[in-house]
């Protein structure tokens, strides 16, 4: 974070707050004993990226089970989309949220995000029409044959890029195994380090439990690579604080097993030994 925020290259992006990058940056933890990274430097809602994660696993794409859990990372996306058609009645985000819950016919025309991660994890859609579900043939090919080299899933869907709300950030992700442990890489196109990096390397390192909770296998190293790594320029007051604060020990997952990689719940993820500083309120780019 510090690099980034004394020697990126400040740039103007898609968003229009602007930013500093840098390009081509790799982190590495070793999450054995249940180790994971859940930042301590600010609290970071760990609670709504299990069900973000869940949300993903499950193959979802509507934002109504997450409004529905109160979880509201994804709802400024849709809310924009509304708003932009209907310029005469602008809704506020707890008033569309509402709506959503509801309202079936509402919430069928604007609580979609379109094929973005749950629909390409679990139901990409080949040319010949048929369904391909990446994270069970993941699991089974970690079964089946450890040595592989293909142990791959991705959301990049060139051919469905323009129908999603955004286009996948955490965008591929590659798994490895070894003395009995698994590890994975998780390649990051674009990366908010103040807001989506907490989630996002969390959550990579959740589902890194789950597979290999899922396979037998113990967990090893989670390597994360970011391409455009930026913060943005109106996160100072996140930065500065988060810079000037000492890290503390990582908190542990406890994991209740399940059936199979899809019977997940909520309730089967424990964290233990949690105390991050205070939370940093900041605004998130549109
Ligand atoms: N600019 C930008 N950054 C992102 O991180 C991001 C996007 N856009 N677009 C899609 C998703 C949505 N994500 C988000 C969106 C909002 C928060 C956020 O506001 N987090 C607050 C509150 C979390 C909560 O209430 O649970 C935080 O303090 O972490 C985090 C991730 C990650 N992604
Ligand atoms: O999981 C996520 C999702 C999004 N982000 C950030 C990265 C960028 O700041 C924006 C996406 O904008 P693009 O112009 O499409 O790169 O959202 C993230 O860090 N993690």
């Amino acid at each position: 974070m510090r690099r980034v925020w004394t020697g990126g290259s400040e740039r103007r992006d898609r968003t229009g707050v602007g930013t500093r990058a840098l390009f081509g940056e790799t982190l590495a933890f070793d999450l054995s004993g249940g180790t994971i990274p859940l930042l301590t430097t600010k609290r970071v809602y760990w609670k709504s990226a299990v069900r973000e994660l869940l949300w993903f696993v499950a193959g979802e794409t509507r934002i109504r089970p997450l409004v529905a859990q109160g979880v509201h990372i994804w709802t400024d996306w849709p809310l924009e989309r509304y708003n932009r058609a209907h310029p005469e009645a602008l809704l506020s985000r707890d008033a569309f949220e509402a709506r959503i819950l509801a309202d079936d016919a509402f919430e069928a025309a604007w609580g979609d995000l379109g094929p973005v991660y749950g629909r390409q994890w679990r139901r990409w859609q080949g040319a010949d029409g048929r369904e391909h579900d990446q994270l069970a043939a993941l699991v089974r090919g970690l079964r089946d044959n450890p040595a592989g080299r293909r142990h791959i899933f991705t959301g990049w869907n060139v051919a469905e890029l323009e129908q999603m709300a955004l286009p996948p950030c955490h965008m591929t992700y590659q798994y490895f195994v070894a003395d009995g442990r698994l590890s994975g890489i998780l390649y990051q196109r674009s990366c908010d380090l103040g807001l989506g990096f907490p989630f996002n390397i969390l959550e990579a390192a959740l589902l890194l439990h789950m597979i290999a909770q899922q396979v037998g296998l113990g967990v090893g190293r989670l390597t994360w690579m970011g391409a455009d790594v930026h913060l943005y320029l109106n996160h100072a007051h996140l930065v500065e604080t988060q810079l000037a604060r000492e890290p503390r020990a990582w908190p542990r997952l406890t994991l209740a097993p399940a059936a199979d990689l899809f019977s997940y719940r909520f309730e089967d993820f424990a964290v233990a030994g949690y105390e991050p500083h205070p939370a940093i309120a900041a605004p998130v780019a549109v």
